[in-house]
């Protein structure tokens, strides 16, 4: 006779946001996870802990993150992180917060859908052999922040298999004549953001060199398109201890 699995004690933070509204809805659907806690702006944290979520899932804001992922390890309860704003200075010191918690995983995903998470994969390998490129984020006008965290990540991927391979500067011989019209620099890396009505989450990568042109082009036309790539996290988090960054080692 096999025996019952119980279902995963999941708490959601930023419950009432356009992700958590998709992630609670996930949660609620899937047959070996359990909705113990929706936690959003001005409700106290603790709340998760009463209820014995035993993974939290942030989608919150880059100003509030660290405070929640810091709350977590404390209390021992696993985190799968989508919210943005996590540059690479942040992620050593939550590898540092884990350093004294080695039973807890956290899992940090700048995008959690496939397609996008293919995008960066891509891009890190097509990034060595072209002089040129640059990123165009577009996403919808609700956007608290820029650049997106999906761009800042790929630009440091790209940024340091440029380095591994050995080349230089982009080239740009352009005099920047109003602040701004060459996007930002990230790395090295000209990442530009857009922000549109109608649009969700979208990226486009441009690579250039002599004689030809590679663009990558990722589409989430609907926050759908992020479930699986959290309900895969959730899943993997409990038995994965310390940090884990992006969905690809998750993949297989
Ligand atoms: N990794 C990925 O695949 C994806 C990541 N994201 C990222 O997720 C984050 C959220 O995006 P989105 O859902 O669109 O944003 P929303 O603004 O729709 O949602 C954020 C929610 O968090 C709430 N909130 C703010 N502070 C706290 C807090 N301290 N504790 C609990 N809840 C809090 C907000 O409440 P209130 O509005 O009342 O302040 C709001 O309900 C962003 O950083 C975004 O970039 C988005 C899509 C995919
Ligand atoms: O705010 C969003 O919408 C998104 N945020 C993430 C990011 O900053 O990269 C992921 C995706 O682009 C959607």
């Amino acid at each position: 006779m096999t025996e019952a699995v119980e279902p995963i004690r999941v708490g959601v933070l930023g419950a009432r946001g356009r992700m958590g509204t998709e992630v609670c809805r996930a949660v609620n659907e899937s047959d070996d996870m359990e909705l113990v806690a929706m936690i959003d702006d001005g409700d106290p944290l603790a709340g998760a802990a009463d209820a014995g979520a035993q993974v939290v899932v942030d989608f919150t804001t880059p100003d509030t993150v660290l405070g929640n992922l810091r709350w977590c390890i404390d209390q021992g309860i696993h985190a799968v992180v989508g919210t943005s704003g996590f540059t690479a200075d942040r992620i050593e010191e939550v590898r540092g917060w884990l350093d004294g918690k080695p039973g807890v995983g956290v899992v940090i995903a700048p995008n959690f859908a496939i397609g996008a998470v293919l995008m960066m994969e891509f891009a890190e390998r097509a990034a060595r052999f072209f002089e040129s490129v640059e990123i165009v984020e577009m996403h919808h006008p609700k956007k608290i922040d820029a650049p997106s965290g999906t761009a800042l990540r790929t630009a440091q991927v790209i940024a340091e298999a440029r380095a591994a391979a050995g080349l230089g500067p982009v080239p740009d011989a352009t005099k920047e004549e109003m602040a701004g019209a060459r996007g930002t620099d990230v790395e090295g890396v000209r990442v530009h953001a857009l922000r549109a009505t109608g649009l969700v989450a979208h990226q486009e990568v441009l690579f250039g060199t002599a004689g030809e042109t590679l663009t990558l082009r990722h589409d989430s036309l609907d926050r759908t398109s992020f479930m699986p790539g959290v309900l895969l996290a959730v899943r993997s988090v409990i038995r994965r201890p310390g940090l884990t960054v992006g969905l690809g080692p998750l993949l297989g």
